[in-house]
């Protein structure tokens, strides 16, 4: 994040915490608008990316059958409150012409799409369809399960509650079995 985005960051937090009725030259907490610009950096690092570039195409003689990344941790902060929602994420494809990605590549993108202000559902979609957009795949499979702290802390106070969302392409969306298979090894029925 450039300087001048960080300082918006800044200056903004500077304000909240006046807004709060909390005193900003407070010993202990001077620092903290920097702490934020610099914290919000990291979690919002994807934002407005529309593509995940990091990887490379590997070719296998041999196709596999499901390749599945399971309980793959995610942080993420909700569009409407700026506050975090975060879980785990399974990610599953079939290859097709023998085209796979590294395995490290899949948490990667897991980031890629959580590290912006979203909702659980469009994380779902943006992962599958890129990993279609990448591999073109004979079918692809991803599963959420999430807590939401704008649901816990505030507003409906409802503590605990998970979130699940999936998205199904390719033959995870026809062939019953296959869909089964993931959602058998993943704990879903
Ligand atoms: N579908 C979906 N909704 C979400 C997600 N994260 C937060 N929300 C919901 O987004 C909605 C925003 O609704 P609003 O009525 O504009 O906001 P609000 O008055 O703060 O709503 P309450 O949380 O009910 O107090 C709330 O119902 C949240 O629970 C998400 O990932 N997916
Ligand atoms: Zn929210």
């Amino acid at each position: 994040m450039n300087k001048e985005n960080s300082d918006k960051i800044e200056n903004a937090v500077h304000n909240i915490i006046e807004a709060i009725g909390d005193d900003p030259n407070r010993q202990s907490i001077q620092e903290t608008p920097a702490r934020v610009a610099s914290a919000y950096a990291e979690i919002f690092s994807e934002t407005g990316k529309k593509h995940f570039h990091d990887y490379k195409i590997f070719n296998v003689a041999e196709n596999a059958g499901m390749v599945l990344v399971q309980d793959i941790p995610f942080y993420s902060m909700c569009e409407h409150h700026l506050l975090p929602f975060f879980g785990t994420v399974n990610v599953a494809y079939v290859p097709q012409n023998g085209k796979i990605i590294g395995l490290s590549k899949i948490p990667r993108l897991v980031d890629f799409a959580a590290h912006r202000p979203s909702v659980q559902e469009n994380i779902t979609v943006l992962i599958a369809n890129e990993l279609q957009r990448i591999l073109n795949p004979k079918g692809i499979a991803v599963s959420i399960s999430a807590r939401h702290m704008c649901m816990e802390m505030r507003g409906i106070n409802k503590s605990g509650l998970f979130t699940y969302t999936n998205k199904f392409l390719g033959q995870f969306s026809t062939d019953q079995e296959l869909k089964n298979e993931f959602l058998q090894q993943t704990h879903q029925r």
